[in-house]
C-alpha cells in the first residue's frame, strides 16, 4: 500500500476559508494553564446568540421588529423591538451553558439571578448599541463584558460580584451588524476580529493581532451640543478642525470605536451641563471597550482618570468616556487640565 503524506494546497482553485471562531478560541485556551473550558463555552454561546441577533436585525423590515416596543427603560430611554429581542437571545443563551449565575444588562433594571449553582462567571452586557440606528438601517452593534464572581460559587450573588472595576475583566467583545458582521474580543491577551460568513454560519478569523495606531486623524464627537462642551474640549474641537481633521460620528458607539481602532481617532462623549456624568453606562459600554483599546495599544479615560480603574456605585452608572489613538486621548486631556485649572490671582 502507499501512503502519500497530504500537503495543505492552497491553489485559486479553491482557497482556504480559514480559521473558524470555535477553533481559534480553543486554541487559545491554553494561554490559561488551568482553564476549565467554561469561559470557551461562554464565548461560544455568546458568539451563537450574536448569530441570531443578526438574522432578526437583517429581516427586522420584513418581520414587523423595527420601531419602539411601547417601554422605556431604567435609563428612561424608549426601548426599541430589537432592544428587547437582543436582551432575551443574549440573556436565554448565557442561561443555557451553566457556566453564568448573573447578567446585568442595559435592558433591565435589576440584576438576573440566573439560578445556575455551578455559574463562576457574571455578564454585562448592552444587548443593542444605538438602537436609534435600528430603522434607517444603520451600523449597530452589541457589546459585553465577563467578570468573575467573587463570592463562593453556589452562594446568592452579592453586589461586590457585580459591582467590580473594569480592571478585573476576564474577557471582553463587541459584536458591530455592519456592511459585515464581525466579533472582536479580547481575554487580555490581545485583540482578535472575525468576520461572519453567513452561507457557512460561521464566524472567521479576519482581523488576528488587532493593533491600533498611536495617533490619528478622525474625531467622533455629537457636536450639536457644542456649546455646552467645556472650555477645554472646545479648544480640542477647534485643534481638530484647524488640522482638518475628518468628523466622523455614526451614533453607535460600537461602529465609531471600531473605525476608530482600525483608522486611528478618537472618540468622546462628555459630561456637560446638559448630562453632568455623561451619557454612556460604564458597566454595559465603557468598560469593555476600555479594555479592548489598552489590549489594543489605545487608551479609555473619563478625561481625568483610566475607565479600567472606577469602581462602580450604582448598576446603571455613567461615565464621560475619551477613547481611542493614544496620543489623541493625551492631547485632549492635557487640553482639558489646562482649561480646568484654577486661574492664578494676579497678587502684585
Ligand atoms: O445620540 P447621541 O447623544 O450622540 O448618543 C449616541 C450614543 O448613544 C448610544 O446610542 C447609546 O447606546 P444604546 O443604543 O445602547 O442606548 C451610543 O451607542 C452612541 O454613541
Ligand atoms: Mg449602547
Ligand atoms: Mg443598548
Amino acid at each position: 500500500m502507499k501512503i502519500k503524506h497530504y500537503c495543505p494546497d492552497n491553489s485559486k482553485l479553491a482557497y482556504s476559508v480559514g480559521v473558524t471562531l470555535d477553533r481559534f478560541i480553543k486554541i487559545k485556551q491554553k494561554d490559561f494553564p488551568f482553564a476549565s473550558g467554561e469561559l470557551s463555552q461562554l464565548l461560544r454561546d455568546i458568539a451563537l446568540a450574536s448569530k441570531i441577533v443578526n438574522r432578526e436585525i437583517n429581516r427586522a423590515g420584513l418581520a414587523n421588529i423595527v420601531g419602539a416596543f411601547g417601554n422605556t427603560n431604567v435609563q428612561g430611554e424608549e426601548q426599541q423591538k430589537l432592544d428587547v429581542i437582543a436582551n432575551i437571545r443574549f440573556t436565554r443563551a448565557l442561561t443555557k451553558g451553566g457556566e453564568v449565575c448573573a447578567v446585568v444588562s442595559e435592558e433591565d433594571d435589576e440584576v438576573i439571578d440566573l439560578q445556575n449553582k455551578s455559574g463562576k462567571y457574571v455578564v454585562a452586557i448592552d444587548p443593542l448599541d444605538g438602537s436609534s440606528n435600528i430603522d434607517v438601517n444603520i451600523s449597530i452593534g452589541t457589546i459585553f463584558s465577563i467578570y468573575r464572581r467573587v463570592t463562593p460559587i453556589g452562594s446568592p450573588i452579592q453586589p461586590e460580584d457585580i459591582m467590580q472595576p473594569g480592571n478585573q475583566q476576564v474577557a471582553a467583545g463587541y459584536v458591530l451588524y455592519g456592511s459585515s458582521t464581525m466579533l472582536v474580543y479580547t481575554t487580555g491577551h490581545g485583540v482578535n476580529g472575525f468576520t461572519y460568513e453567513p452561507s457557512l454560519g460561521e464566524f472567521f478569523l479576519s482581523h488576528p493581532d488587532m493593533y491600533a495606531p498611536e495617533n490619528g486623524k478622525i474625531y467622533s464627537i455629537n457636536e450639536g451640543t457644542y456649546r455646552h462642551f467645556e472650555p477645554g474640549l472646545k479648544a480640542y474641537i477647534e485643534s481638530c478642525k484647524n488640522k482638518e481633521f475628518s468628523a466622523r460620528y455614526i451614533g453607535s458607539l460600537v461602529a465609531d470605536f471600531h473605525r476608530n481602532l482600525l483608522k486611528g481617532g478618537v472618540y468622546i462623549y462628555p459630561a456637560t451641563d446638559k448630562v453632568p456624568k455623561g451619557k454612556l453606562r460604564l458597566l454595559y459600554e465603557a468598560n469593555a471597550l476600555a479594555f479592548i483599546a489598552e489590549q489594543a495599544g489605545a487608551k479609555a479615560t473619563d478625561g481625568t482618570q483610566r475607565i479600567l480603574d472606577i469602581i462602580p456605585s450604582s448598576l446603571h452608572q455613567r461615565t464621560p468616556l475619551y477613547i481611542g489613538s493614544v496620543k489623541m486621548v493625551d492631547e485632549v486631556e492635557s487640553l482639558l487640565r489646562k482649561h480646568r485649572e484654577p486661574v492664578m490671582e494676579n497678587t502684585k
